[in-house]
């Protein structure tokens, strides 16, 4: 019998994810997930607690009064609950040059993340008022925060170098990859599932909304395609991925000049949604028969796998490539086609265990081995918490 709580908070641009833990020991054992989506109208946060499925309305919203949305979630939430709330432990997206590792949550922590609000301008400030709203509510919990960008601080400063005067580089202008609590899981995963393997060369392809890919080597970050910014990389659902600065620099001379305008056209209009006019959501495109659908999946694809191209060159060699998130662990489709735009490099895809989404997809001739391993963002922000707490 547990007597703890730990929650987790993914706090996204349009959702709040939350996961629910019990602590046994120095152990967080998942116990539940919940969600709130701030696209729907009225809120609801919905939720399972092992067999129980919870459905509550939500009357605060998501401007001024996020405070109160926070407070019904835990209200509803706790009363389901066994334990006393001891700790609170969120995804904080851009933890820049200051935090390599995750951090219990003081004043002056709150503060250096919030000076990383330009740097991550759509992520940032979703954490942060998910963690003041707790500092206000419970005082008494203790909170920390988990790094998207920590598990790339291994990468070399030559990776991690953009070529742009170095004083730049030193004030922060450099490459810094994220979606690593997700990598993080996906490589200690591995290691589990195949030894060998993650002692190897391996490509991760985080594929959700956004999306991008990593390098590792024996488990360590090595290269990443998201770059400066959460934009860079592939193409994502609404955003456009690598694009030359040359096209921002001719649209904004064609006079769009506002930062929010190119904000909100670079995270919102662009990617699959913007090369379709369709969807940026890849089930509603593969659904579609207009060639306008397809050609954003054939895009997304191609892209994917050029990436991959470069990241082989980083660290010399590919022995596996791992599918996770949204449509890595459920578009057998989208896996084939980039699968099948590597067949230079030797990799075959076994197109039965693909279509049933099985955790080893390659067929027993390819020179790499292709696996799909559901992310856990969650467990890993648990884990870290679970350190600093104890
Ligand atoms: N069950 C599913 N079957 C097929 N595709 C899915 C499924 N769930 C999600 N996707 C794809 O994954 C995307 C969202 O991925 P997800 O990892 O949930 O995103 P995020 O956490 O970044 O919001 C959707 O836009 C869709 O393209
Ligand atoms: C960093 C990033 O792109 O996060 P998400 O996939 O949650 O949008
Ligand atoms: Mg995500």
């Amino acid at each position: 019998m547990t007597d703890d709580v730990l929650l987790t908070f993914n706090a996204g641009s349009s959702t709040l994810k939350i996961g629910i833990f019990e602590l046994t020991g120095a152990q967080a054992i998942n116990v539940g997930r919940g969600k709130i989506d701030f696209d729907q109208a009225p809120l609801s946060l919905r939720y399972t607690v092992g067999p129980n499925h919870y459905e509550k309305s939500i009357k605060g919203d998501n401007g001024e009064n996020f405070v109160s949305v926070v407070a019904e979630t835990l209200d509803h939430m706790l009363a389901h609950l066994p334990g006393r709330l001891r700790a609170v432990a969120h995804r904080v997206v851009h933890g820049g040059m200051a935090f390599q590792r995750a951090t219990l949550l003081d004043d002056a922590g709150i503060e250096q993340i919030e000076k990383l609000i330009p740097l991550a301008p759509l992520h940032q400030p979703q954490a942060l008022r998910a963690i003041r709203s707790i500092e206000t509510l419970r005082s008494d919990v203790r909170q920390v925060a988990s790094f998207d960008t920590a598990f790339h601080s291994s990468q070399s400063d030559l990776v991690r170098r953009l070529a742009i005067p170095r004083g730049m580089h030193d004030d922060g202008v450099r490459r810094y990859g994220f979606h690593g609590l997700s990598y993080k899981y996906i490589s200690s995963r591995l290691r589990q599932i195949d030894p060998t393997a993650a002692k190897g060369k391996v490509i991760a392809c985080h594929l959700g909304s956004g999306a991008s890919l990593c390098a590792m080597e024996d488990g360590v970050s090595r290269d990443t395609s998201m770059g400066f910014s959460a934009l860079d990389g592939i193409p994502m659902a609404t955003r456009p991925g690598w694009l030359d600065v040359g096209a921002l620099l001719y649209l904004m001379r064609g006079g769009m000049r506002q930062p929010e305008r190119i904000e909100d056209f670079l995270y919102h209009e662009c990617g699959l949604l913007g090369v379709s006019g369709i969807s940026g959501d890849t089930r509603v495109l593969l659904a579609d028969t207009r060639p306008e659908a397809a050609e954003a999946i054939d895009l997304f694809c191609l892209r994917i796998a050029g990436e991959i191209g470069r990241l082989c060159a980083t660290i010399s060699g590919l022995d596996a490539i791992v599918f996770t998130a949204g449509i890595g662990e459920n578009q057998p489709q989208i896996r084939a086609r980039i699968a099948q735009r590597l067949q230079w490099l030797g990799i075959k895809i076994d197109e039965n265990a693909n279509n049933r989404n099985l955790t080893s997809i390659n067929a027993a001739t390819s020179t790499a081995k292709l696996f799909v391993i559901p992310t856990d963002e969650e467990q890993v922000i648990a884990d870290e918490a679970m350190a600093l707490i104890t």
